[in-house]
């Protein structure tokens, strides 16, 4: 049995709407703790999102949270061009200390270009292109992401107060401006290593990441 979840609150009404439908939920053992899993679907892509919660999160009190943009070669295939993966499993490891939070899992590839789009994208930063340069080259904005996906999860799941992780300052107001109160920024940490050196200076220098 599917509910549908469209809505858009009063400060974000100036906003198209991104309807979502809540499918199912389970548990979901991960090697800090167990987990809840919640799967959404967007009609109007077919893409699937998902939830990972842990404790009351609809308690009312503000939720630690992470906002995690999908990124196969960094969450999945150990990529060292990014900091995805780290980030994916500190934030997991971060909410299990605390024995609550919600990290939403969003199928915004590649800033929102999409897996082969990125891999072009990456195959032009090879060539010297910086990230930002590579997405424009390909007729791309530098960030195409849509944090209004979040929106019918946060109210699906009760929350509307958040702690979030990310360095991303754009983050922070996209969640403001959907009306969720963003009560403290929770600095995540950053793996530097020979290959992503460049791609985390663009992001300090041109998308305005807080290092
Ligand atoms: N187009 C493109 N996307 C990238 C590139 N490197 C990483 N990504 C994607 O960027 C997304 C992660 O976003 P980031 O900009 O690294 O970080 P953030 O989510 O904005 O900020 P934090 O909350 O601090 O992590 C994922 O969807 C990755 O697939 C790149 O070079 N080009
Ligand atoms: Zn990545």
């Amino acid at each position: 049995m599917t509910t549908s979840l469209t809505s858009v609150p009063a400060a974000a009404a100036v906003l198209p709407a991104v309807e979502l439908d809540y499918v199912a939920s389970c548990e979901l053992p991960m090697p800090w703790a167990k987990f809840r899993l919640h799967a959404f679907t967007e009609p109007a892509t077919g893409k699937e999102h998902v939830a990972i919660t842990l404790g009351d999160v609809a308690n009312g009190e503000p939720v630690l949270a992470r906002i995690h943009s999908e990124c196969l070669t960094g969450d999945a295939l150990f990529s060292l061009r990014c900091d995805c993966g780290p980030q994916l499993e500190a934030a997991l490891q971060k909410i299990a200390e605390e024995g609550r939070g919600a990290l939403f899992y969003l199928r915004q590839e590649g800033r929102g270009i999409g897996l082969v789009n990125k891999i072009r994208a990456y195959q032009l930063q090879d060539a010297g292109a910086d990230t930002v340069e590579a997405n424009e080259a390909l007729g791309f904005k530098p960030d195409q992401r849509n944090y209004r996906l979040c929106l019918p999860m946060l109210q699906h799941l009760k929350i509307s107060s958040l702690r979030l992780m990310t360095n991303n300052p754009r983050k922070i107001t996209a969640m403001e401006q959907l009306g969720l109160k963003v009560v403290e920024r929770v600095p995540l940490v950053i793996t530097h290593n020979p290959f992503n050196e460049r791609y985390l200076a663009t992001k300090a220098g041109k998308l305005g990441h807080l290092f």
